[in-house]
């Protein structure tokens, strides 16, 4: 487990910028070193906010498109092409814009899709394809991947592990069906503690007021059940990146006085 580090922006179009800056860095050092990158996506409103400030930025040129591979650390169960599936909104904020290998883009099923409205079968295959994409060094059913990115829900929920929930109990299976999600839609999937843990890098995104509460929770010793969110490391680092206004209820110890 390593210890959670933070990087407070000035504001969230800030952070956005400065967090689509490092993993373009990141993505570069990762096909430098390994021939290739994985990064894990996440929906929501930070998320969303980094692909676009990616797709803006003219370093983007530096990435190599087609030796990256993109997972999705949840989605909403909902049929394919929904505006409020997070593979249409990463579709609209970047991938749409730059040459990705479509055979190293990796979506969760959608409601209409293979497995019909099977949302454990759904789950299962997913994390068949994560097995089969597994190599021996990463000793588990899971790749190692490079970067895997969680926005904060005002709540503390990550991915789709919301407080109390069973999925948020799971510690065996990498990837779950959701039921009775408080934040619609009410069926999801989603990555588990476990698949989340198997990362080399999990940055947690929360920029915005409404997102104070949740960062002051997960990072004062709350635990993972009642906070998903406080469950989120890396194996090598574990990169918490805020806005002020999400890091205004931070204890004082733990705000970073000299972050920009
Ligand atoms: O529903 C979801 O919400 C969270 C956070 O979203 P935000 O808009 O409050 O930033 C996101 O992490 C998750 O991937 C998504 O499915």
């Amino acid at each position: 487990m390593s210890t959670p580090q933070l990087v407070v922006h000035r504001d969230k179009e800030l952070m956005a910028q400065a967090a689509a800056a490092r993993l373009i860095t990141r993505i570069v050092d990762a096909q430098t070193a390994r021939g290739s990158a994985s990064v894990v996506l996440t929906g929501g409103r930070n998320g969303n906010a980094l692909l676009a400030a990616l797709g803006a930025s003219p370093a983007r040129d530096a990435v190599d498109w087609k030796r990256l591979d993109l997972w999705w650390g949840d989605e909403r169960f909902l049929p394919d092409g929904d505006p409020e599936r997070n593979i249409t909104q990463a579709h609209e904020a970047l991938l749409d814009s730059v040459p990705v290998d479509p055979a190293r883009v990796h979506p969760m099923a959608p409601s209409d899709g293979a497995y019909g409205s099977d949302v454990e079968a759904a789950a299962a295959g997913y994390a068949q394809e994560l097995a089969a994409a597994a190599r021996p060094e990463d000793h588990g059913p899971v790749p190692t991947f490079d970067v895997l990115m969680l926005g904060v829900g005002p709540d503390t929920h990550v991915a789709s592990l919301f407080p109390e929930l069973p999925a948020v109990r799971e510690t065996e299976r990498t990837v779950v069906g959701v039921h009775g999600a408080p934040k619609p839609p009410p069926t999801r999937i989603s990555l588990t503690l476990p698949a989340i843990r198997a990362a080399r890098e999990v940055w947690l995104l929360a920029a915005g007021e409404d997102k104070a509460n949740a960062a002051a929770m997960a990072l004062s010793g709350a635990g993972e059940i009642q906070a998903p969110a406080a469950g989120a490391y890396g194996r090598s680092r574990t990169l918490w990146l805020l806005d002020a206004a999400a890091a205004s209820e931070l204890p004082r110890d733990l705000y970073p006085p000299a972050s920009p």
